[in-house]
């Protein structure tokens, strides 16, 4: 009888000759596309981790490169072990302009965080949340401003000290807890909104599907299924989450099949959003259950990483703070605390737009698949299996397009609206306008549909703490720490601190 040693050889060897014939295959295919990094067999696994930890600078030596061009990387996120990179206007607007039959956005997706195996079953269901976003949640922000308002002045009083000493404060664990719980006052209401193992169900699960995506990409193909059975969370999430949301949304389910989708003191909440929209198969509490998870998931880490990098670039800019508190005082005596003032803040637009300029959280964005071979107007052709993103973190550092492109100049984005030349200036450099040279939220069609909810929570925790409190970073640091690299998603520190104290008037 064969030892298990012996089996597991055989497998180990088969599943090297299959690497070895889909990367030589993916390859021949690519061949006229230069690659950053090695392409041969041993040494582009190599490069492939060197990609792992340190993308951006593989990242930026092809875009110095090849810059308007397209090249390749070896990659541990891909089937195919590859990743095309595009830069310059042109070939970044045909890449956003592609339609999702030749390019696909989800595909990419469920392969960057591994759906298949990490959400099962749940990665087929569609994605009609994503209208929910753009309508229902987006359309909520004027009407529900004051909810905002209400839950991040509490949570804040609860997490970030009001007092005369300077404290310091874990400023990305305080930040996910104060955002689960405003985005979550918007979605569920109050008080669900403040539970503490609501929320930790959510952030728990949300680091969990990163962590287990990892652990999913680094095994053979064979393997995933069941490796990602084991590591995957989500059908005990759902449990867990069913116990705080099954009966209320069993409830809205009774109510809308008896009277319809307008009755008196229907909530303005996401269950609502979400049955005005769900095909009929769709519309169970399973699903709504399922469909909140995913909107938690999208939203509260991302949100509160770029407030976490706009306040530490608060902290180590202090010159900011005098001109901010102005204008922030004077749009809310103007119209008090509302949607209106805050768009009145172009100062703070212009800050947060610079901070997730340098400091965004992924070094390639508008990442698709081809779905069928697609070849750009120069002729670069990326074969059907292949993703391919824009260069985001070299476009953003390109002092060919950004007068000094390094330095972080809180106002650039304000200067440019007021001082512009063409009319649409005054839209083009809002925090929540995508760019071919702007890129933090992706581009096209499927730019992040959930921005405008983002921007409205930053923008508003900003003005609350610069308004109450003083804040400075730890005594010796000069520059806001950089977060590390994971492939090609950047983490904030969970080791980022800030001295916060009540503001001295
Ligand atoms: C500052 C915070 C955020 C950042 C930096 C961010 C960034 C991104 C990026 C880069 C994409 C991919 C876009 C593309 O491929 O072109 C994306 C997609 C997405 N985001 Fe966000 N996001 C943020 C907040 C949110 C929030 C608050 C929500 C939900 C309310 C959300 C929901 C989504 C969804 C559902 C998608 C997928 C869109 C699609 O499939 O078409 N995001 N986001």
């Amino acid at each position: 009888m064969m030892s298990t040693v012996s089996a597991l050889g055989i497998v180990l060897a088969g599943v090297v000759v299959h690497r070895y014939y889909t990367f030589s295959k993916t390859r021949s295919k690519l061949k006229a596309i230069p690659t950053v990094g090695s392409d041969n067999f041993v040494t582009a696994y190599l490069s492939a981790w060197r990609f792992f930890l340190h993308a951006p600078d593989m990242v930026q030596e092809g875009y110095d490169k090849y810059y308007g061009n397209a090249f390749k990387v070896p990659t541990l996120e891909t089937s195919s072990g590859w990743m095309v990179i595009v830069s310059g206007e042109k070939m970044i607007e045909e890449l956003k302009n592609a339609p999702n039959s030749e390019l696909d956005h989800y595909e990419a997706t469920k392969e960057l965080l591994q759906l298949d195996y990490t959400f099962g079953k749940y990665a087929h269901r569609g994605t009609y949340h994503n209208d929910v976003i753009r309508t229902g949640f987006t359309r909520a922000l004027a009407p529900r401003y004051s909810d905002i308002c209400d839950e991040l002045v509490e949570s804040f009083d609860t997490i970030v000290p009001r007092g005369k000493d300077w404290v310091p404060v874990p400023l990305m664990d305080a930040l996910v807890s104060i955002i689960c719980r405003v985005s979550n006052r918007l979605m569920v209401g109050a008080p669900l909104c403040r539970d503490p193992e609501f929320q930790a169900i959510q952030t728990e699960f949300a680091m969990h599907v990163m962590l287990s995506a990892g652990i999913v990409h680094l095994c053979p193909s064979p393997f995933k299924p069941f490796v990602g059975s084991m590591v995957s969370k989500v059908p005990h999430t759902i449990k867990r989450l069913h116990n705080f949301l099954g009966a209320v949304v069993d409830e809205r389910l009774k109510r809308e099949a008896e009277l319809g989708k307008r009755w008196e003191g229907r909530p303005n909440d996401m269950i609502s959003w979400l049955l005005d929209h769900a095909p009929a198969e769709y519309a169970d509490t399973e699903d709504i259950v399922h469909r909140i998870m995913i909107i938690s998931f999208a939203a509260v880490h991302t949100t509160a990483s770029m407030l976490t990098n706009s306040i530490l670039q608060l902290a180590a800019h202090s010159e900011y703070v005098e001109p901010l508190r102005l204008e922030i005082e004077k749009s809310v005596e103007d119209r008090g605390w509302s949607k209106e003032a805050l768009a009145q803040m172009r100062k703070l637009d212009s800050f947060v737009r610079e901070s997730a300029r340098l400091s965004g959280l992924n070094c390639v964005s508008a990442i698709r698949k081809a779905k069928s071979d697609f070849t750009f107007s120069n002729g670069v052709t990326i074969p059907a299996g292949v993703t391919v993103a824009a260069a985001s973190y070299a476009t953003h550092r390109d002092f060919g397009i950004y007068e000094d492109a390094l330095s972080f100049k809180g106002f650039r984005f304000s200067d440019l609206r007021e001082n512009g030349t063409d009319e649409m200036d005054w839209l083009r450099y809002q925090f929540v306008n995508t760019q071919h040279n702007y890129l933090p939220f992706g581009h096209g069609k499927h730019a992040c549909p959930g921005r405008f909810v983002a921007a409205t929570q930053i923008k508003t925790a900003m003005a609350h703490i610069l308004l109450n409190y003083d804040l400075k970073l730890p005594d010796g640091q000069v520059n806001p720490p950089d977060g590390e690299w994971f492939g090609t998603q950047r983490v904030v520190s969970s080791k980022a601190q800030i001295l916060f104290r009540q503001r001295h008037v």
